[in-house]
């Protein structure tokens, strides 16, 4: 198989590089730069030097669609929705990992993101690639929107609750942590090393845009849900996302039943692992995998559930759960180049 990834040298694109290099069944990869065309990958990123030796090339959309079997988009917000049109009626399947086809809604896209939404016929054909609860949906899929890594682990900390109407539908409140690598590889005022180091800051409050892929999920699952809380912080760590989520249940259950929920939906899942009684995971837990990893708990006194997810931002959060979404469009066993151990410490 011969693959593509737009942004490469993004820290998307490098994960997407380092995983694809070691996935048996992709023969090919084809590197695309809208901003260092003919340069070569190694002299820019020169930790990956000694193995195979790719130059940049420009973005040819005609081209690209015949040449590939699948294309990566690790573009920031914006690029895909005029890109992914130009590379659609081909044969080549396309995994988008920005926010620009999760959202159903072109207008609910245009009012968290400020840019204009991709066309109805590409929105309308993306499948939101969270392969534990939508892996049927991704077989069949010819586009994929990648989920965010703020939602990834957010959804897969609340899917067995939500699903199954559980929970008091005002009651979610999400507090949520990001490493700095979550936001790109281009420092801004806040994640500038020397205000983000010995630093931790709440941001984009009540604004974040990922609130309107977590809510569009969640009442998939449960129609009666109301406007979740969520808030993100900037932890001064190169990656991992912990989101602690906080609800109530309609109706009161034993922790040993509610873990047990998480369990059966999560036990044929191989990259979600649920914690045991007074087991919570922390970042380093997945540092460089594809877990999500989930520590759970009732409060005897208050009765409010705490729910802990971690994932890598990089990883799970963008490339490796690409990869995996790869494998299910393909048909391949989900867990294929997708091996590597969390790295610890
Ligand atoms: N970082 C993370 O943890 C996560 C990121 N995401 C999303 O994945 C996407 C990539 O993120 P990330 O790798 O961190 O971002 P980066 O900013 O690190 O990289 C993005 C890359 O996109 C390329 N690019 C920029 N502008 C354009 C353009 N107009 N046309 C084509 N390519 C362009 C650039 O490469 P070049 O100049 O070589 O073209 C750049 O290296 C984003 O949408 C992000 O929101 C999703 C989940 C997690
Ligand atoms: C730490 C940090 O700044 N993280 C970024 C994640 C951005 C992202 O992944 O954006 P899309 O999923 O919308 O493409 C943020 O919170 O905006």
């Amino acid at each position: 198989m011969k693959a593509g990834i737009v942004g490469a040298t993004g820290y998307g694109g490098i994960e997407l590089l380092r995983l694809l290099t070691n996935h048996p069944q992709v023969k090919a990869i084809t590197l695309f730069s809208s901003s260092q065309a003919g340069e070569k990958f190694e002299n820019i990123y020169p930790q990956f030097r000694g193995g195979e030796s790719y130059v940049l090339h420009d973005l040819e959309p005609e081209k690209m669609k015949e040449d590939l079997d699948v294309i990566f988009l690790a573009t920031p917000s914006g690029v895909s929705s005029q890109l992914t049109p130009q590379l659609q009626g081909s044969h080549a399947k396309v995994i988008d990992l920005s926010g620009d086809l999760r959202i159903k809604e072109p207008a609910t896209y245009e009012q968290w993101y400020k840019k204009e939404a991709a066309p109805d016929g590409t929105l309308g054909n993306a499948v939101y690639g969270l392969p534990e609860w939508n892996q049927e949906q991704i077989e069949k899929a010819d586009l994929i929107a990648n989920p965010g890594c703020y939602p990834t682990a957010t959804l897969l900390g609340l899917g067995p609750v939500v699903k199954e109407g559980l929970v008091k539908p005002d009651s979610i409140v999400i507090d949520a942590k990001s490493g700095v690598s979550g936001a790109g590889k281009n420092p801004n005022p806040i994640t500038h090393f020397a205000h983000a180091q010995e630093n931790f800051q709440i941001y984009k409050v009540n604004q974040h845009q990922h609130i309107p892929e977590i809510e569009q999920q969640l009442t998939i699952w449960d129609d009666q849900l109301e406007p979740v809380t969520f808030s993100t912080h900037l932890v001064p760590m190169t990656r991992g996302i912990m989101a602690t989520i906080y609800l109530q249940l309609k109706e009161g259950m034993s922790e040993e039943d509610l873990r047990q929920k998480f369990k059966s939906y999560y036990e044929p899942q191989p990259f979600v692992r649920v914690r045991e009684s007074g087991g919570f995971p922390c970042t380093k837990d997945v540092y460089g995998s594809n877990f999500c990893d989930i520590g759970l708990t009732i409060d005897a006194r208050t009765k409010r559930v705490t729910i802990v997810s971690v994932i890598d931002n990089l990883m799970k959060g963008a490339a490796s759960q690409a990869v995996q979404n790869m494998n299910l469009v393909f048909q391949y066993d989900e867990r294929t180049g997708l091996a590597p151990l969390p790295v610890y410490p």
